[in-house]
This record gives C-alpha cells, sequence and structure tokens, in this order.
C-alpha cells in the first residue's frame, strides 16, 4: 500500500496578527513546518509528503529550505482560498489506491506513534480521525435561548491527523465547499462516510494564538527530552 500525507500550510494565520504566517515562526530554531515535516518522515511507513503553501510563500520556503539545511523529500502544491480548497489541491496530484493522512502545518507536536496508528486504522476502517476529550464541563448556547449544559462523556475535540482512504477522499472532495467543512471528517462525513475515532494526545495543540507558541516551545522541549 502507498502512504502519503498532506500538510496543509497554506493559511495566513489571522488569529495570530504576525507580519510572518504562523507556519513560519520559529521553534527551537527552526519554523513550526519544519518539525511537523520531520514527524511524518520519522513514520515507519515512509509517506511520501505533500506541502500545500500560498503560491506567494514557495519561494520563501525554498530559502528558508537553504538557510536550515532542510533535506526532507517532499512536493510542494499551491493552496488555495479555504483549508478546503488546500486539501483538494493537495489531494490533485495523488493516483490510485493509497491512504492519506491530511494533517494540519501548526500542529508540530504529532507524535510519530499516532501518524503510524491513524494509518493503520484508515487501512482497516476506512479513516481514522484524530480526537481527545473535554476535561471542562460544556455547555451549548443557542441564539435567544438560555445555556444549557452538555454531557462531556460524549464530546471530543478532534484534531489532525484526518487519515483516509482514497476512495472515500476523492468522493468527498468533488462536493461544492460548505462553510461548516472545518476538517476533513466533515466533508468524508457529508459524503455518507461513517467517522472513526482514534484517541489522540493533549501534546498535540493546533498553534493559533500567540500563547500558544510558548506552550508549543516548552512541548517541544519535553518530546525530545
Ligand atoms: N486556505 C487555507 C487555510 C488554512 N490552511 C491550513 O490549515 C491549517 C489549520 O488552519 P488554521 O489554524 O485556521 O490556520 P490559518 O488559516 O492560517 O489561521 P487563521 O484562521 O487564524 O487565519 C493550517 O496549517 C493552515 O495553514 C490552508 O492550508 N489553507
Ligand atoms: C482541522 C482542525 O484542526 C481540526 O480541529 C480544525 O477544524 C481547523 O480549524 P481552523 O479554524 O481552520 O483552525
Amino acid at each position: 500500500m502507498k502512504y502519503y500525507a498532506i500538510i496543509v500550510a497554506g493559511g495566513k494565520g489571522n488569529r495570530m496578527n504576525l507580519a510572518v504566517a504562523k507556519q513560519f515562526l520559529e521553534l527551537d530554531g527552526k519554523p513550526i513546518l519544519m518539525h511537523t515535516l520531520e514527524a511524518f518522515h520519522q513514520c515507519v511507513l515512509n509517506p511520501e509528503i505533500i506541502l500545500v503553501l500560498n503560491i506567494h510563500q514557495h519561494l520563501f520556503w525554498e530559502e528558508l529550505c537553504t538557510k536550515h539545511d532542510f533535506k526532507i523529500p517532499h512536493q510542494v502544491i499551491k493552496g488555495g482560498q479555504e483549508r478546503f480548497n488546500s486539501v483538494k489541491n493537495g489531494l490533485k496530484v495523488i493516483r490510485g489506491k493509497a491512504i492519506v493522512a491530511i494533517h494540519d502545518a501548526v500542529r508540530p507536536l504529532i507524535t510519530a506513534e499516532v501518524i503510524l496508528q491513524s494509518y493503520q486504522m484508515a487501512a482497516e476502517k476506512g479513516n481514522a480521525i484524530t480526537a481527545i476529550q473535554p476535561v471542562d464541563s460544556v455547555r451549548i448556547k443557542r441564539e435567544g435561548q438560555d445555556s444549557e449544559a452538555l454531557n462531556r462523556d460524549e464530546l471530543y475535540l478532534i484534531q489532525t491527523p484526518q487519515t483516509f482512504q482514497t476512495e472515500q477522499l476523492k468522493k468527498a472532495y468533488l462536493q461544492p465547499y460548505r462553510n461548516e467543512f472545518t476538517d476533513d471528517a466533515s466533508v468524508v462525513e457529508r459524503a455518507g462516510f461513517s467517522i472513526h475515532l482514534l484517541q489522540g494526545e493533549r501534546d498535540n495543540i493546533k498553534i493559533t494564538y500567540t500563547q500558544d507558541l510558548e506552550l508549543a516551545s516548552f512541548l517541544l522541549k519535553k518530546k525530545g527530552s
């Protein structure tokens, strides 16, 4: 079986509000994105890496690779307007039957163990969606109504990687974009496939706000030690 990893790095990092998009910020001496690619490169299944980047950042990325002497093989593809479009662009270069892991570039704390489990579960069940359970109490508040407690034992916080057999993924990504497509599982579910959750890790944070950088730096040191 052939294994691929689509690393989506086509975003602008608006919530971070810095001059440089967050995937290029340095953590422990190198860009966040390089840590993420390294994690996939360490997976024993040796996935082929497809990196999706905004077209205006391809040259910048090349320069960063030279500066950091970054040699992990990967193919660079142009990003799209939404994450959905970036994934779709990455998928276009994958031919034939395969297992494809889709992962946010800004989750550099992912471990090779979870990546491997994700490929194995997707090979067996069709897909594997990494998730953890909330530790806080949770409420839902609908417009015009009072808030209402939810049973947190029934709730999952969804992470990446989200890994699929190509038959599911390619069919799902033929659908037109919808606002509620916040991840790949929601796209594949809408196409009629059952979603299978895989136990994730709390350290696999998505770097979203500036405060996350300090935490990521601490967690990265912990991972390396
Ligand atoms: N058009 C887009 C938008 C997002 N992403 C990627 O999807 C991942 C998760 O998205 P998010 O954390 O929202 O990143 P940004 O879109 O960059 O952040 P923001 O929403 O704050 O602008 C990131 O690795 C981001 O680069 C992408 O490849 N293409
Ligand atoms: C894909 C994702 O990371 C799963 O938790 C998340 O949905 C991305 O959301 P964002 O708003 O694009 O950061």
